[in-house]
């Protein structure tokens, strides 16, 4: 068994119109050091599926179903308290997009790093845990002598570089990295990135790497999972997703990325908007993008195939790779008038007379 298994999870939030399916049966696991990313367009749920795992969600966000099980524990069942203090930091922690957004502004950064420390280590003195802090910092980047500042005293990238430390603290088992880099500048995106991945193989803790960027995970992840609509729509080993992917999202999502071999790659970008998550539509939520798209793909939801090693496919059409392969490589087979639901053949006209 995987050191988290994700099973058929559903994560909705309450909205005056009805239930958001954010996260809508999504089954997903992660193994001891391994670098798992999620990638899809803003809003396919990759963040909630995160923040579920330790429940860091807002108070209008339930899951509704499936199972979370954590080394044996079964997270769904745990009540908010032993969430906190058996779970959250100590064995799973999360760096979230935004770190300002992580820290109480009220609280110095030190102060709130010392809480999460103590609040899972009862030996441990308010003295050792600065000191731990302090170190953090230094290996960080960051000057130990800023641990007494409040957090809107600090630059974006140090406010991040905190988060890490904060994220980091405890040695955690699993990291969540949503976004890790995206609110920064570029210069230091990278810089981050690499300090992530060094103190990950330094503690030897697995990551969930959430991003939009397909370059990002392509050289950070072992694993691959593609979102769409709510739903993993595609998952392999990152060569798999990157080399030979079977879903015409993930061929879209590569068409809409540079690539470092092929400098004179034409960038091809997946017309349309994603799903509304309100009231899905039966049949494949991709059908009204998905240039391949036949009557089955729009009435009938595809179940996960699974094409060996791991690589599992959501889609009616993930036999016909080469055929796909070749047509999704060419721009006008992403041209907006060429996608559409099939003709409906009109029923023959009989008369009796
Ligand atoms: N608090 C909330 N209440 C209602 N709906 C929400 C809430 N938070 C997110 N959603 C909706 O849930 C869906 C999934 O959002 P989520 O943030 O998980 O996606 P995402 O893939 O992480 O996007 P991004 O990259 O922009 O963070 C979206 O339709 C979003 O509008």
């Amino acid at each position: 068994m995987s050191l988290l298994e994700i099973t058929d999870l559903k994560t909705y939030y309450r909205a005056s119109d009805g239930w958001v399916r954010a996260t809508d049966g999504v089954s997903l696991s992660v193994d001891r050091g391994e670098t798992v990313g999620l990638v899809g367009e803003s809003g396919s749920g990759k963040t909630t599926l995160a923040k579920s795992i330790i429940r860091l969600f807002p108070k209008n966000a339930e899951i509704v179903d499936g199972s979370i099980n954590y080394d044996g524990t079964e997270i769904t069942e745990l009540t908010d308290r032993q969430l906190r203090k058996q779970i959250r930091w100590s064995e799973i922690s999360m760096i979230p997009q935004n770190a300002m957004n992580g820290f109480d502004p009220v609280y110095t950064v030190g102060s709130q790093i010392v809480e999460v420390i103590r609040y899972h280590e009862d030996d441990t003195s308010k003295k050792e845990a600065r000191k731990r802090a302090r170190e953090l910092f230094n290996e960080l980047g960051i000057d130990p002598d800023r641990i007494d500042d409040y957090p809107h005293q600090f630059s974006g990238g140090m406010a991040q570089r905190a988060m890490i430390a904060l994220a980091l603290c405890l040695s955690p088992n699993i990291i969540l990295a949503d976004e890790p880099t995206t609110a920064l500048d570029v210069v230091i995106q990278d810089r981050i990135l690499e300090t992530i991945k060094e103190k990950q193989r330094e503690i030897d803790s697995a990551m969930i790497m959430i991003t939009h960027d397909m370059s990002v995970v392509s050289e950070t992840c072992d694993r691959i999972a593609v979102v769409y609509g709510g739903r993993v729509v595609e998952i392999a080993d990152a060569e798999t997703i990157m080399m030979s992917p079977r879903h015409p999202y993930t061929l879209g999502l590569r068409n809409a990325f540079p690539d470092i071999s092929d400098e004179d790659k034409d960038l091809i970008s997946i017309p349309g908007t994603p799903p509304d998550l309100v009231d899905p539509d039966e049949g494949c939520r991709f059908a009204p993008r998905c240039p391949f798209a036949t009557e089955e793909c729009w009435e009938v939801t595809p179940e996960a195939e699974d094409y060996g090693d791991g690589h599992m496919v959501e889609c009616h059409r993930a036999d016909e790779i080469e055929y796909l392969q070749e047509e999704a490589a060419k721009k006008e087979t992403w041209m907006e008038q060429e996608i559409g639901r099939p003709d409906e053949t009109p029923p023959e006209v009989t008369s009796d007379d």
